[in-house]
């Protein structure tokens, strides 16, 4: 069953009606459900069986607290790309020693925190950071544990914004240097090689694209060793999609099996980074209706939500369902656009939406749990949603709604 799902004609989350969350906590809130969270994450463990491996969640996807907690206590590791990142995994009891950090341009307090906190890896995107990284650990008289974050050029076929294995694109050693960049590596005194990674994009619908990248860095692991250098675990990042429309993206399940096949009877360790296939329909944001506004050639549903609360639609022309949270049947659907308050035109949640609504009615934007909430922010002097999480038949507030003498906090004039 769906963790999200209509029951005696309105919309629940888990056993708990939506409505009565909007009623305690207004609009617009973020929702997610534990158990659908759990659900996803334990779908690639179970898949994965009694072969090695940790399943890192992307804490870009999500980095509520009290969401990586719950992941925490399911045995996650987390894929981290700051040290703000390391501190929320850290404060949600997350265990560093499954933590492997990513991203094109880690500092050295960074790299300092991360090491002396004893992360399971840093995931080396260039020899600029490698040489860095020597120089912090050396610094520490410590060792850094890392792998090459191997650029595959492998076509994800995903949006160009979130195709990230690409030879044209920043993130990671082109495949036909990372040889030479392990045997420099090699002959650095705090350096310790341990594994491979790569990362080829996010939203991927098919396993192919997974399989021919794996199929590269399984070749590469081959080379590595007649040269005297073993690879102990290969992390093949994260970016399985969900489906939002009409996608048909494998289960994590299948995925990971498919994963697991190919490594034929190696021993490798796996380790996985998702973020959106365990998070993303994992939540719902939830927004009032303010005033629906016909005109010449349109009609509009403002909503309190806005581009500043879900960038997806504004920044990929992403499409994510819009649902009414208590259906009518007292007036007749309309096409609508669902847009927010925000200044500019980009400012919409969905286009053309058939909806039966009325003024202070609830929607419901769904498969807002990944990169929803994480990329909020102020503009127009809004204050970021709150968020909720569901358990069972309980819900309780995991961020309240922020206000502006929070916002002002921080700020100060010039003094005279
Ligand atoms: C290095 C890395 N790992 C993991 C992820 C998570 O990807 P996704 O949310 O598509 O699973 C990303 C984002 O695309 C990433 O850049
Ligand atoms: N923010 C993107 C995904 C970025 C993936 C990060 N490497 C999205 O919402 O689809």
């Amino acid at each position: 069953m769906d963790h999200f799902h209509y029951q005696d004609g309105e919309l629940f989350a888990e056993n708990v009606p939506v409505a009565k969350i909007a009623a305690q906590f207004g609009t617009p809130t973020y929702i997610y459900s534990r158990a659908t969270l759990t659900r996803h994450f334990q779908a690639y463990q179970q898949a994965l069986g009694k072969h090695p491996h940790l399943i890192c969640f992307a804490v870009k996807a999500n980095a509520n607290i009290a969401v990586l907690n719950v992941l925490a206590k399911l045995g996650a590791g987390f894929d981290i790309v700051s040290v703000g990142e390391l501190e929320r995994v850290l404060a949600a009891g997350g265990d560093p020693k499954k933590v492997v950090f990513s991203g094109v341009g880690k500092q050295p307090h960074e790299m300092r925190r991360a090491l002396s906190v004893g992360v399971h890896c840093f995931n080396v995107e260039s020899i600029a950071e490698l040489e860095q990284l020597q120089a912090v650990a050396s610094d520490m008289d410590t060792v850094a544990n890392i792998s090459i974050r191997v650029n595959p050029d492998v076509d994800p076929q995903t949006h160009p914004y979130i195709s990230t294995g690409l030879k044209e694109n920043k993130f990671g050693i082109d495949i036909n240097e990372a040889v030479a960049v392990y045997a420099q590596a090699s002959r650095l005194s705090h350096i310790s090689i341990k594994g491979i990674d790569c990362h080829i994009g996010s939203q991927l619908t098919s396993l192919p694209p997974f399989l021919d990248a794996l199929d590269r860095l399984l070749a590469l692991v081959d080379a590595l060793e007649d040269k005297g250098i073993t690879i102990q675990h290969l992390d093949l990042g994260g970016g399985l999609g969900v489906p939002y429309q009409n996608e048909q993206p494998p289960a994590p399940d299948t995925y990971a099996s498919a994963i697991l096949k190919r490594l034929g009877g190696r021993s490798l360790e796996l380790i996985f980074e998702p973020g959106r296939s365990i998070a993303a329909n994992a939540g719902i944001l939830i927004t009032r209706v303010d005033y629906l506004k016909p005109t010449a050639t349109k009609h509009f549903a403002i909503v309190d939500a806005a581009m500043n609360d879900l960038l997806r639609p504004a920044l990929y022309q992403a499409w994510q369902e819009i649902i009414p949270v208590t259906p009518r049947h007292d007036c007749p659907p309309h096409t609508y656009d669902v847009v927010g308050a925000i200044c500019e035109t980009s400012d919409f949640l969905g286009k053309d939406r058939a909806l039966a609504i009325q003024p202070q009615d609830l929607l419901a934007i769904r498969s807002a749990g990944a990169y929803g909430f994480v990329m909020s922010s102020n503009y127009n002097t809004r204050n970021r949603a709150a968020e909720v999480m569901v358990d069972v038949d309980q819900f309780h507030l995991i961020r309240k709604r922020e206000t502006i003498t929070e916002q002002l906090a921080n700020e100060q004039l010039l003094p005279e």
